[in-house]
Order: structure tokens, then sequence, then C-alpha cells
């Protein structure tokens, strides 16, 4: 068994998030388009539970819990509440159903039914669900933690890996079950993935900003396909904007903006020896003003480990090679 589902960019705001059509329900499928999201591991949906306040301009998920086997059915007593770290958040009830993504299906799959979701997902009206690719051990369902679309379906799969292809400004692909060999044009670099935090977090060995030096140093990093900017120690945020006349830290935003008239370095970052490089064209995230613009690569802040988001991973093809617990990156 293999899958293949294009991963469509928010078409009304700079690659902000990447999502998927999913179909959900077997008697009544719906599909409903998701964030695909390496940064967590909760399947959750917008549903006939979340209130219409809330809920307008999405598609909801309307679960027909009819009494044959392949109809949806309650979890009794499961429920689940996830709040991220920008603060959004989102909690509800759990029912059980098919769900199926490019191709590839999943008879009982936890979907998490919505009751209160945050007022930045009620905006965001193309995204009506994230769909975490994360490992299980950060599933919030209670008491009865859930399996995440891919470990319930890995054992079916032809191999124990999916990919990532994410493209800037155009439909990308995810790919469930194998790998596709004319998707890249390098050799895979891989490197053993960490599991202690759920993430899929690895050491990157170094980094380069513009045609600098390339800077030698192990560091700690989470592929996340969930967060839209590339998060980096500030130190390094602030050499990297250094490059850029006039760009500055601004107070009010909390962020790195610069004048929408320069175009950033190249970021480029090490695995062993292999070298990704991510095109400055692609560290500009958009407009603040007319003349601002909103960078690409901001502060980690407090985090242990540095996130590569979007605007890196579009860069590459990306190989979570959950099998191997590795991850694996070429040039495309
Ligand atoms: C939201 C930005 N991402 C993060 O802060 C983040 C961090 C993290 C924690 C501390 C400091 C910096 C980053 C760890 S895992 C992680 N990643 C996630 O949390 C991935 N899931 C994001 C889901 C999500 C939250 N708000 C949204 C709005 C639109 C689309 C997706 C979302």
């Amino acid at each position: 068994l293999t899958g293949s589902a294009v991963a469509n960019p928010n078409p009304s705001n700079f690659d902000r998030e990447y999502l998927v059509p999913v179909i959900i329900g077997a008697v009544t499928p719906q599909t409903i388009n998701m964030d695909l999201d390496t940064g967590s591991s909760d399947l959750w949906v917008f549903s006939n539970s979340t209130p219409g306040a809330q809920a307008t301009g999405h598609v909801v998920y309307q679960p027909n819990t009819c009494n044959a086997s392949t109809c949806a059915k309650l979890l009794p007593g499961e429920t689940w509440s996830i709040q991220y770290s920008d603060m959004s958040s989102s909690s509800g009830i759990v029912y059980s159903d098919l769900v199926t993504i490019g191709g590839a299906a999943v008879s009982s799959q936890a979907v998490e039914a919505a009751q209160i979701v945050s007022s930045s997902f009620t905006t965001d009206t193309a995204n009506s669900g994230l769909l975490g690719m994360a490992f299980s051990s950060l599933n919030t369902c209670r008491p009865q933690q859930q399996l995440t679309w891919f470990d319930n379906i890995k054992a079916s799969l032809a191999a124990e890996v999916w990919t990532a292809n994410l493209q800037k400004g155009a439909a990308g692909t995810y790919n469930f079950g194998y790998i596709d060999s004319t998707a890249y044009n390098s050799n895979i670099t891989y490197t053993p993935v960490s599991t202690l935090r759920g993430f899929w977090e690895f050491t990157f060995s170094g980094y380069q900003l513009g045609s600098s030096s390339f800077v030698t140093t192990d560091m700690a990093a989470i592929a996340d396909t969930g967060t839209t900017l590339l998060l980096l120690p500030s130190a390094v945020v602030e050499s990297y904007w250094a490059q850029v006349p006039s760009a500055h830290l601004e107070p009010s935003l909390g962020a790195y903006i610069y004048p929408c008239s320069a175009t950033p370095p190249n970021f480029t970052f090490g695995i062993g020896s292999y070298r990704g490089v991510v095109p400055g064209s692609y560290l500009a995230y958009g407009p603040v003003s007319s003349q601002w613009c909103y960078g690409g690569i901001q502060s980690q802040g407090s985090s242990p480990f540095s996130v590569f988001g979007d605007v890196l991973l579009k860069a590459q093809f990306v190989v979570f090679d959950v099998g191997n617990l590795r991850i694996g990156y070429a040039a495309k």
C-alpha cells in the first residue's frame, strides 16, 4: 500500500501553511482541508460540535454515527485539549472513523472533534483541522491516548516512511509508503531522530549565513511542517539580519523586519557533510507595511531546539523514516 496527496499552500498568505484534502467517513465521506503537522500529534477537525460563531467559514466534520460497523463511533469518555506555543488552542471529544489521505485509508482513526477552537483557528478559514504527524506520545486524548494516522497505517504501507515535497507558491506532495526517486536531485542524507520529546528532533552540524563562512557547531532542531518560519537561536538570527541594511528587531512585533526592496541572504544548514541551501527569496515572508517585510528567519526564543519550518522544508525533499527513526534531506 502507498499513498500520495497534494499539499496546497494557503492561497492568500505567503505559504503560511500547506493544506491536504483528507476524506473522513465511509457512509457519508467528507473532504476536509487539513494542515499536516509534524510538530504535533492530534488529528482534530472543526465539527458539528464546534459553536457556529467559532466555525464560521469552515468545512465541519459531521460524524455519521449510524449503526453499521462502517459508521463513526463516539469514544465514550474520551476528550482532548491542546495548546500550541503561539498560544492558540482547541479541545473537544473523540470519534473513531475512516480517514483516507491520498488513497491510503485507516478504518478506525481517532478523529478529534473540536468543541472549542481559539480565534486564530476561526479566522484561518482555509484550514479546517490539524493532522498530527509527530510521535503518538504527544497525543492529548485522555484517558486513552490515541495513535496518529501514520502510526495506524504504517504496518500496511510498503515501507514505514513518508516524504514531504513542499513547493514555494505552488502545490507540493506528501507521499506515504515510498520514496519517489524522481523528486530530488542529490543523494538523500539521513541522520538519526530522537523521539524523547515526541518531535522529529535531530542534530544539524552547523550553518552558513549568506556568503559568510560555514559555522561548524552541532545544534538541535525539529522538522516542523506546522510552523511557517525558520526559528533559530537569537544570536544566529541577529547575525543573519545584520547582513541586510536597515533590517531590525521590531519591538511591537517581536520579530525582525527588513526593507522589502532587499533580498535576504541564503541560509545553509549542514547535516554531516550535506549542505542544504534555503534561497534568500524563500526567507522573505511577506509585507507588514508598504515598505517593510516580515523576515522568514526569527528567534526560537527559549526553545531548546531550532524549528525547521515550512520556509526551509519547501527548499528540500524530506524523508520522514519512521521505520528507521531517521530523517533524510535532499536537494531538489
Ligand atoms: C506555531 C509555531 N510552532 C511552535 O511554536 C512550536 C514550538 C516552539 C516552542 C517554543 C518556541 C518556538 C517554537 C515547538 S513545536 C512547535 N510546533 C507546533 O506547535 C506545530 N503545530 C502548530 C499548529 C498551529 C498552531 N497555530 C496554527 C495556526 C495555523 C496553522 C497551524 C497552527
